[in-house]
């Protein structure tokens, strides 16, 4: 883990005190290498921006340590603050000022910048210099959020959800944009709901719920863990009966049958298929609506989702 420009160890944060306590980030540990492009995902209020701040060093953990560039980001901000960039969920502009002025006056708190005009440029914005603030759309606030989060040339760029809002044409846009800076050496860590995004994007992710991080690896690791699917329908009761399909091979689970049709889970989408349509040759049974279906991150994210509510509803820790 040399390569790491973050470390995250055994972090927790916690909002208010006492008996309204919330402890939204529940000890996580995590590195992001140089260069890559590491996404957290996460259901609602999984704790992804609780977690974010932290590594941004705009909050203190409460336990645990965070270090970017080898220093901790809160109580050293000074130094690592230049170094990064922050694209936050919600700006806040003042929204009397242009987009242009905005800008310049970001621009002058930076240390070795680029051009108010490029980085406009560098998210479609050239064209929307002189509209107020208050008069973009959100899609266009989001883009001006990301120009001033790459303007100051960071080596680690933070993004919040940097795509909500966009339409589809803005969001591919988006994506080049932060191919392009990755291309440069950028180290990116995202967080994002569209799970299209990160495989997009992503060479690690991590998927948090409940306060933890409860899978991480690369998309092809990720979705390894979950199994892939065969359905069908068929009027044949021999080729239905469960008892029979458990003894197909690579298995992950107890067959389904109903009124609907069979579900079958398997670890090896091709060796469960071949013996089932051999059994399905042997017996001259057709099978209706055939549909195999390798696992993907969303079926991944949905299991995460399902099978760790527990997890989520668990006693804060003292
Ligand atoms: N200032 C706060 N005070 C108390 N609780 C908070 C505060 N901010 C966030 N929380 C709670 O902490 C939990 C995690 O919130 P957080 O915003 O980190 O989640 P998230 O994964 O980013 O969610 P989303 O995907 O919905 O943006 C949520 O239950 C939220 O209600």
């Amino acid at each position: 883990m040399n390569n790491s420009v973050i470390t995250v160890d055994g972090v927790r944060r916690t909002y208010g005190t006492a008996a309204h306590s919330f402890e939204a980030v529940r000890g996580v540990d995590l590195h992001v290498r140089r260069g890559e492009l590491f996404a957290l995902l996460g259901t609602n209020g999984a704790g992804k921006t609780s977690l974010l701040e932290v590594m941004e060093g705009i909050a203190p953990a409460t336990h645990g340590e965070v270090a970017v560039f080898g220093r901790n980001p809160y109580r050293e901000r000074r130094a690592v603050r230049p170094r990064v960039g922050i694209m936050l969920q919600e700006a806040g502009f003042p929204s009397d000022l242009t987009t242009a002025e905005t800008a310049r006056m970001w621009h002058g708190t930076l240390g070795a910048p680029r051009t108010v005009a490029e980085s406009l440029e560098l998210v479609g914005l050239a064209g929307r210099s002189d509209v107020h603030v208050s008069s973009l759309s959100g899609g266009e606030r989001r883009r001006l959020d990301l120009a001033l989060a790459v303007m100051g040339r960071p080596e680690i760029l933070f993004l919040d959800e940097p795509t909500t809002g966009l339409d589809p044409q803005s969001r591919r846009d988006a994506w080049t944009l932060v191919r392009s800076l990755l291309d440069d050496g950028t180290t990116v860590v995202l967080t994002t709901h569209y799970l299209e995004e990160a495989q997009e994007l992503a060479d690690r992710l991590a998927i948090m719920h409940g306060g933890r991080v409860v899978r991480t690896g690369t998309v092809d690791e990720i979705v390894a863990t979950e199994p892939a699917r065969i359905r069908f329908r068929t009027a044949d009761a021999t080729l239905a009966d469960v008892d029979l399909l458990s003894a197909l091979p690579a298995l992950a689970d107890w067959p389904r049958s109903d009124a609907t049709g069979v579900e079958l889970e398997t670890t090896d989408l091709q060796v469960t298929l071949t013996a089932l349509l051999r059994r399905a040759e042997d017996t001259g049974a057709a099978l209706i609506n055939l549909d195999a279906s390798p696992a993907s991150l969303e079926r991944a994210f949905l299991a995460v989702a399902e099978r760790d509510v527990e997890a989520a509803t668990e006693p804060v820790a003292a």
